[in-house]
């Protein structure tokens, strides 16, 4: 399924009646994004209008991916994941093209929060980049975002490596530097001094890390994670804080761990994998 995140509920509760199960469906999504209200992944939605079967054996494709790129037969690398390691395989075999490579793994957790999250920070790099500040800037807010959202994923229940891959690290890599990608743009533009509500109405399309953060601000108050550039994005897009105050802000926090994993985890994966019988 390719279509925003908004309306998986909806589509799925209308496609779970056509669903022939006695041969195997393969469902594989390509979103990114954190459902707004419920800040639920897409394997509990499918989970709640399709039943548990369907989402362990539904497969998630994410990584470095503009769509243009993609079609132009430009080399292309993405992660395919599934509870169901037959099932991401499937999914990659059927999409494996001489420009379009799959890599196959069994972390359908992390590799959502990969692709939800990163839009996040593609937000963060492209305010940077639209205040005018450069490469060392931009250097940092894609390392520091990498480790915010390796530490958020972690106590989410994922595995942190499933960020130093193509899901994780290469989308946020390739989302924070190109104005192509939509979330940088937003964060571009407000760099420049324009609003969110302008930006909004004119992007001409959605840029998903805008209802993402609110979803994020939640998921890190209630992990209890330290994830300061995700926080500062929420106050800038919801709170009206000036961006340049929050770069401030950040750059004056005091010393801390480069990387500090959370001791304990797993609370909101204990719960999904409960749901889809996997505990
Ligand atoms: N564009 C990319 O390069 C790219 C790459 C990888 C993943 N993604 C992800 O794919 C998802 C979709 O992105 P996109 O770029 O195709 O967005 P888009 O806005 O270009 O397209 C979304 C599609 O969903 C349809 N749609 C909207 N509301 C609907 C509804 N209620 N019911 C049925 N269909 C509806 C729209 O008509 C449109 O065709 C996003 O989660 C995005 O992060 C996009
Ligand atoms: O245009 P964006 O920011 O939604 O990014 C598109 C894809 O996620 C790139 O992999």
């Amino acid at each position: 399924m390719l279509i925003g995140l908004l309306s998986y509920r909806e589509n799925l509760a209308k496609l779970q009646f056509h669903l022939d199960r006695d041969r195997r469906p393969l469902l594989i999504f390509v979103n990114k994004g954190i459902e707004i209200d419920t800040h639920a992944l897409t394997l509990e939605i499918i989970a709640d209008t399709c039943g548990a079967e369907v989402a362990r054996a539904a497969a998630f494709i994410s990584g470095p991916s503009f769509a243009k790129e993609i079609v132009e037969r430009q080399p292309t690398s993405v992660s395919v994941a599934s509870f169901t390691e037959s099932e991401a395989q499937r999914a990659a075999v059927l999409f494996h093209q001489p420009h379009f490579r799959c890599y196959t793994g069994n972390d359908p957790i992390g590799i959502e929060l990969s692709g939800a999250l990163k839009n996040v920070y593609a937000i963060a790099a492209g305010a940077a980049d639209g205040l005018g500040f450069e490469n060392n800037t931009r250097a940092m807010m894609i390392t520091r975002g990498l480790a915010e959202m390796t530490c958020i994923g972690t106590a989410y229940g994922a595995s942190p490596l499933t960020f130093l891959g193509l899901a994780g690290v290469g989308d946020l890599f390739l989302t924070c530097s190109s104005p192509n990608s939509r979330n940088y743009t937003v964060g571009f533009r407000l760099g420049k001094g324009e609003s969110l509500e302008s930006i909004t109405k004119t992007l001409g399309s959605v840029a998903e890390g805008v209802s993402t953060t609110k979803g994020v601000k939640v998921i890190i108050n209630e992990l209890d994670v330290q994830a300061p550039i995700a926080a500062t994005i929420y106050d800038v897009l919801y709170g009206g804080k000036n961006i340049l105050t929050a770069v401030r802000e950040l750059m004056e926090l005091p010393p801390s761990k480069e990387l500090d994993l959370p001791p304990t985890a797993g609370g909101p994966a204990k719960k999904l994998l409960k749901k889809l019988g996997l505990d």
